[in-house]
């Protein structure tokens, strides 16, 4: 593992500079949380009758359509009135091979992991079959409002590079890896600490900083992964500018009791990624929903965020996430599905799911509002991967990356829309009965990425 070489992400900063020709300019009501409402009161921002000033597929403008209409009078006007315009989604946990073995309800982790995820990935060494899945997975985050996604990859090269080649072809930004593992799996998933190595870095080679992919090194989790191998994943955090890593922890109590075996003389789960060098402000590690206050406090130090994933914790038994202990200490948290542990794409019920077990924990829970829901299933995500400069609400200056939620005639979140008499009233409504029905248009980087077939001027009330 000698090589040196460094790559420079080529294409993922906005060109705000470029000549403001094709402007479009969408008419809608919009909302975003350019910052946090865990710091910041009033953190929701609503544009009632707003207009958002589009070209080159970046944010020019922003403001009461009327206005941006006077200054912008020869811009090409998209009317999305009756809907609701968010960012794009941004799901920080979310596994590409697993999105046809959803709905394995009933285990723990670790049984579910041989029983129902472990036998599906293996079928993605046959390409044809990886592609098939590469295409429904980056189908169903767009149709979800999804477009970032720190995806959980394969443990096979070839099936990483179909996943990368679907998700620019689609327009979805993956920050996404191959998933390397060295031990406890099965036979055809593992790999050498060598190998990882070297397949890692031709896909980094091949894709990190191509139009809108970037590569995340992924150790499946310290349980499969030796010491060896996290040593391969840091030698490649090391040497490739700007790459992010990703891998799971303190899910389950008897994960965790397995990995105390294997690392005798690792502190504590954190300990095991940290000897390594892997937990830095790149680094996202998925549940943490039982960890002990010097794990804690060691992410919120070197600034390494939690992805919490509501509905796999409740799926799989695997307990309530400790999101007032991870806020008191200093942690960043965003939101991922997790499918197929999660049950499905929609960051709009993985919200839901969120303040539901916040609500069951009492004084130990976090009371969330509508303005938490959409900052963690948006902004809170483009920070976590270090990608808020780009995405993740609506400020001037970032991608056109947005969702538009139009519930269809005659149903009872049209019915809502109808009669809400504030807009924190209708965004709760959209979180707790939006559905992917309610997914209208997607945008990403200013194309469209997803449309509806359903005629959106009919729906207009
Ligand atoms: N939820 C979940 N946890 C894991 N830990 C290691 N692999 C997995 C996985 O695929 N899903
Ligand atoms: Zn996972």
């Amino acid at each position: 593992m000698t090589q040196t070489q460094t790559t420079q992400p080529q294409t993922n900063q906005p060109q705000t500079n470029q000549p403001h020709t094709n402007q479009t300019l969408y008419r809608a009501t919009f909302m975003h949380t350019p910052a946090s409402p865990f710091e910041t009161p009033d953190a929701l921002q609503v544009q009632e009758d707003g207009g958002l000033l589009v070209a080159g597929g970046v944010i020019q403008a922003s403001g009461p359509f009327s206005e941006l209409r006077a200054g912008h009078p020869g811009a090409e006007v998209s009317d999305l009135r009756g809907g609701l315009l968010l960012p794009g989604f941004i799901d920080t946990h979310v596994h590409y091979p697993q999105g046809r073995v959803i709905g394995g309800l009933g285990m723990p982790l670790l049984e579910w992991l041989d029983r129902n995820a472990l036998p599906e990935e293996v079928r993605l060494a046959d390409p044809d079959y990886a592609r098939a899945v590469a295409q429904e997975f980056t189908r169903s985050l767009l149709q979800n409002g999804t477009t970032t996604a720190l995806v959980f990859g394969s443990h096979f090269a070839p099936a990483v590079d179909t996943l990368f080649a679907e998700a620019e072809r689609s327009g979805l930004r993956a920050v996404a890896g191959l998933v390397v593992s060295d031990r406890l799996l099965r036979p055809e998933l593992h790999t050498t600490p060598q190998r990882a190595y070297e397949e890692s870095r031709a896909l980094i080679e091949r894709w990190h900083g191509v139009g809108r992919q970037l590569y995340a090194v992924t150790p499946r989790f310290s349980l499969s992964a030796s010491e060896g191998m996290l040593d391969a994943c840091a030698a490649l955090m090391r040497e490739f500018q700007g790459l992010r890593f990703t891998s799971h922890i303190n899910e389950n109590v008897a994960e965790i009791g397995v990995v105390q075996g294997l690392f005798p003389q690792a502190r504590d789960y954190l300990d095991t990624y940290e000897r390594a060098g892997l937990v830095t402000r790149r680094s996202v590690l998925a549940h943490n929903v039982h960890p002990n206050d010097r794990e804690l406090g060691a992410m919120a130090a070197h600034g390494c965020s939690a992805a919490h994933c509501p509905c796999s914790n409740s799926a799989l038994g695997s307990g309530f996430f400790p999101l007032k202990r991870h806020l008191q200490a200093g942690v960043h948290v965003s939101l991922g599905t997790d499918v197929g542990g999660g049950t499905g794409f929609s960051m709009l019920k993985e919200g839901l799911q969120a303040y539901f077990m916040q609500q069951l924990q009492g004084e130990q829970g976090v009371s969330l509002t509508p303005a938490h829901l959409l900052y963690l299933a948006t902004h809170a995500g483009a920070q976590a991967l270090n990608l808020a400069h780009l995405t993740g609400d609506f400020s001037v200056g970032k991608f056109f990356d947005a969702v538009l939620i139009d519930p269809a005639p005659q149903t009872a979140l049209r019915a809502v829309y109808a009669a809400a008499d504030s807009p924190a009233r209708l965004l709760a409504a959209t979180f707790a009965s939006g559905t992917p029905g309610d997914v209208a248009r997607v945008w990403a980087g200013g194309d469209t990425a997803y449309q509806a077939r359903r005629d959106l001027a009919a729906i207009h009330p």
